[in-house]
């Protein structure tokens, strides 16, 4: 049987008369890897912040193993938190921050650690403030997987890392989540990157969630339908349109909901062409139709 490891119900935190986390109310299991998704701003951090017991919530209840985590410190032990700029002493190096780290994390793997600098190729012995951007988050993400604690948050974890880097982050995670499982929860607005790690998706707009579901449900719950304008109509005519686009006598229609056999027999009929729709483009539609700066870059990139 899976364990809860986190219960949230009506978690509200409030900055000032702004609201920026709204009675949210969810779960997250042992052993899994879960996205916190959302544009800027939604609240992902801020969530983060209650589960770690950086910040106090104005409402709602939360337990993380079974406790309230900023009155225990036999719970924060058991967490692990990366944030988007981590900060460290002004004078170490990375190797005083892998040195340190045991004291902090019980399961700290040093050889792990060890294998990871070298995978990142890291300049152990540099002063941190000497570190560029990426080489920074590399600490970060380094502390993270070798920490192998049994909750770990990873905020926006690899600013400045290249794209090399960034696989090294995703290979290393999964293949040592496989041998020592934990519950992983990843926030990022590379999604298509990361789409293949979730399991599990909690998606977040203006402190509220939108959508808390299984990945593997997430993925292909939704399809574009493209052809000539009338045909589209007539065959998303009683469907839940989640976005839509028309050029001319063209028209292109996202719809929720899976399609079965005789819907794509009618589509073939009709001329359309169907089209899965990616977690990430999924996540465009449901929260806004602009994108954010890191999205941008990778569809283009793309
Ligand atoms: N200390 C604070 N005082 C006032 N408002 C704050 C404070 N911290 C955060 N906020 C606001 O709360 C909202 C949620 O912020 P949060 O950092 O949780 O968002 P996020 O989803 O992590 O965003 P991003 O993806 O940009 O990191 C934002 O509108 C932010 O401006």
């Amino acid at each position: 049987m899976t364990r809860t490891v986190v219960r949230a119900s009506g978690l509200t935190k409030r900055y000032g008369t702004f609201t920026a986390v709204d009675a949210v109310d969810f779960t997250l299991e042992e052993h899994r890897i879960y996205g916190l998704l959302g544009r800027n701003g939604a609240g992902k951090t801020t969530i983060m912040q209650m589960l770690t017991g950086q910040l106090f919530p104005n409402d709602g209840e939360l337990e993380v193993f079974g406790r309230t985590p900023a009155e225990h410190a036999d719970v924060l032990r058991r967490m692990c938190f990366i944030a988007e700029s981590q900060r460290y002493p002004e004078d170490f190096t990375p190797a005083h921050v892998f040195t340190s780290a045991p004291w902090f994390f019980e399961n700290w793997d040093a050889a792990f650690a060890e294998q990871l600098m070298s995978d990142f190729r890291l300049p152990v012995k540099r002063r941190i403030k000497k570190l560029s951007r990426g080489q920074l988050s590399a600490v970060g993400v380094i502390v993270g997987l070798a920490s192998r604690a049994e909750l770990t948050f990873f905020d926006e974890p690899y600013l400045g890392l290249d794209a090399v880097a960034r696989h090294v982050f995703y290979d290393r995670l999964l293949a040592d989540y496989a041998e020592h499982p934990r519950t992983i929860v990843l926030s990022t607005h590379l999604i298509d990157e990361v789409s293949r790690l979730l399991e599990h998706v909690i998606l977040i707009d203006q402190g509220r969630i939108i959508l808390n579901r299984d990945a593997d449900e997430v993925r292909g719950s939704a399809t574009t339908v493209a052809g000539a304008r009338a045909a589209v109509e007539s065959f998303v005519a009683d469907r839940a349109v989640i976005g839509q686009e028309a050029l001319g006598g063209l028209a292109s229609v996202t719809i929720d909901g899976r399609l079965d056999q005789r819907d794509r027999i009618l589509a073939a009929e009709l001329g359309l062409e169907l089209a899965p729709v990616s977690l990430q483009q999924l996540i465009v539609h449901l929260t806004g139709t602009e994108l954010d700066a890191d999205s941008t870059e990778q569809e283009v990139a793309a």
